[in-house]
């Protein structure tokens, strides 16, 4: 009982709050607003697809600058939708923006926010984001994973193969074998785990996402509210056991790794986790990495490449089978780059212009995380004539600005050969062409791309030389209505799993 009047006496605050704060908002310049009701905000005009809510949000309110300024909840939040936006913000404000909105779940499950992704804005994420870029995810150090790429394509089609067989003619959902692909390539580089450590990794991961997704407590509560309520629905107790279950089988393999240190003679290549216990040891760049920080960076890496890496991939399939045209040419370049070899090496990969084309198209029109990852502003700001104040949170709507008709032409047609065209040839998504930033840019640009693109390109390259693929005829669905929509989460994948009818092409994997 005592909880409920407690909540109801927080809630009146926050209105009373809100009104106060409505009447300070009259005299600066914000962005436009939609009309808003007490303590929700705009909350309430928010569907289950953050990003096409925002967008369509944009659309009636607030085209003019590419800004809207929404209240959810107790969040003030600016939301960038338009490509010319995005470019004055991370070319003049990037600094101001670069902190992160306090999130329970995401700090309680990054064992305190000592990880990269969730770490606000100062020196502990200076130093974890220079070890991710410089150490652990370095040109080098990617480059000398490609063996472990090289097994994992392979056994991707391997695994392909015998689903295509035991389906006997019939379609086989391809999810589940590109999250194992790409779980398995990033848990062998994070922790050189395979087969069974690698599945109750994939199995701790899933526990960890359903619990960061959604709107939280803390997002309509004030802190000391926002944690009464998730004692009371057991979610503190929740956060805790899942914590305390990575925790348990991260330790192991820790002293695992601290005790065959210098075993191999420096002939193995380091998983990330031997790269931070050196750095440790070394005392330079490591020097206050407790035991504590290590798995949370580990965890953090694992988590940020598993399920953007398969769904991108789950998504490149279904626009290639929706455009039979694009599929048949990337294959016929794959044919002529393998030319009768057994084998293809990833220099020659990553000469397939091609390809590379669309890989870029699917992240343009489905970035796996679609307003990226949400900023906090440490300071006050005047962004496209408006001002914002400090501790604004910060949705980049990397979806709507990949649809941004002064930026794109024919935004929502598939076509990767806008690419390749001289304008465009050079528009890449390394943070440098604000009308393309599925992953960032700026200074919390994500640290993964060179690791990501192999990965996507190699299993790319390996689906589509050793099969064909078809529709179901079973369900009479053509190319042209293949079902698209998406599903929430904390990235967004198809709503319905993609099934295709694999036809071997090789007989060798
Ligand atoms: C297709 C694959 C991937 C996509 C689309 C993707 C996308 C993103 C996005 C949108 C962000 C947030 C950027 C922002 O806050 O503005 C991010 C951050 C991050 N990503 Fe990735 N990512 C991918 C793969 C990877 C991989 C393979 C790794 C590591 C092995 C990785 C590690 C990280 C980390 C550590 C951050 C946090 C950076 C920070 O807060 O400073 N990502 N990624």
């Amino acid at each position: 009982m005592y909880h409920y009047v407690f909540l109801a006496a927080v809630a009146l605050l926050a209105v009373v709050g809100y009104g106060v704060k409505n009447q300070r908002r009259r005299s600066a310049k914000l962005p436009p607003s939609p009309p808003s009701v007490p303590f929700l905000g705009h909350l309430h005009l928010l569907g289950p697809l953050l990003h096409r809510s925002l967008h369509e949000l944009h659309l009636r309110h607030g085209t003019d600058g590419g800004l809207l300024l929404l209240q959810l909840g107790r969040r003030r939040t600016l939301v960038v939708s338009t490509a010319a936006a995005a470019a004055d913000l991370y070319r003049n404000h990037d600094l101001a923006f670069a902190s992160r909105p306090f999130i329970a779940a995401a700090h309680k499950l990054s064992y305190g926010s000592k990880n990269v992704t969730f770490s606000p804005f100062g020196e502990h994420w200076r130093r974890a984001k220079k070890m991710a870029v410089v150490h652990v995810l370095s040109p080098r150090r990617v480059e000398a994973f490609a063996p472990v790429r090289a097994a994992a394509a392979a056994a991707l089609v391997a695994e392909t193969r015998r689903a295509a067989a035991a389906a006997n003619g019939d379609a086989v959902e391809l999810r589940g074998l590109l999250y194992s692909y790409s779980n398995a390539v990033v848990t062998r580089a994070a922790t050189g785990a395979a087969g069974t450590t690698a599945e109750k990794l994939k199995q701790l991961l899933g526990n960890a996402t359903s619990l960061v997704a959604g709107v939280q407590a803390d997002d309509l509560l004030p802190d000391m509210a926002a944690k009464g309520v998730r004692w009371a629905t057991g979610l503190e107790k929740k956060y805790d056991a899942t914590i305390e279950e990575w925790d348990k089988f991260l330790s192991p393999i820790m002293a695992e790794h601290a005790e065959k240190k210098g075993e191999d003679g420096g002939v193995l290549e380091e998983d990330f986790m031997d790269v931070l216990l050196r750095l440790r040891e070394e005392g330079t760049d490591g020097s206050e990495l407790t035991d504590s920080h290590v798995k949370s960076l580990v965890v953090d890496l694992i988590a940020a490449a598993t399920e953007t890496t398969s769904v991108m991939l789950e998504w490149t399939m279904a626009e290639l089978v929706a455009n039979p045209r694009v599929l048949a040419k990337l294959q016929d370049e794959i044919s002529r780059a393998v030319d009768g070899k057994p084998t293809i090496t990833e220099a020659e990969v990553s000469g397939m212009e091609y390809l590379k084309a669309v890989v870029k198209e699917v992240l343009r029109l489905h970035p796996p995380a679609p307003i990226l990852v949400p900023h906090q502003s440490t300071a006050a700001a005047v962004v496209q004539g408006y001002e914002i104040p400090a501790k604004t949170s910060l949705f980049i709507n990397a979806w709507a600005i990949g649809r941004d008709t002064a930026a794109w032409d024919s935004p929502e047609e598939f076509r990767p050969e806008r690419f390749l065209a001289s304008r465009v040839q050079a528009v890449d998504f390394r943070g440098n062409d604000y009308q393309l930033v599925p992953f960032g840019a700026g200074r919390r640009i994500c640290p993964g791309i060179n690791f990501a693109v192999p990965v996507l390109e190699m299993a790319l390259v390996g689906l589509l030389h050793h099969f064909d693929w078809e529709l179901p005829a079973a369900g009479g669905v053509h190319a042209a209505e293949l079902d698209m929509s998406e599903a929430p989460g904390l990235t967004t994948p198809l709503r319905v799993p993609l099934r295709l009818v694999p036809k071997c092409k090789t007989s060798l994997a």
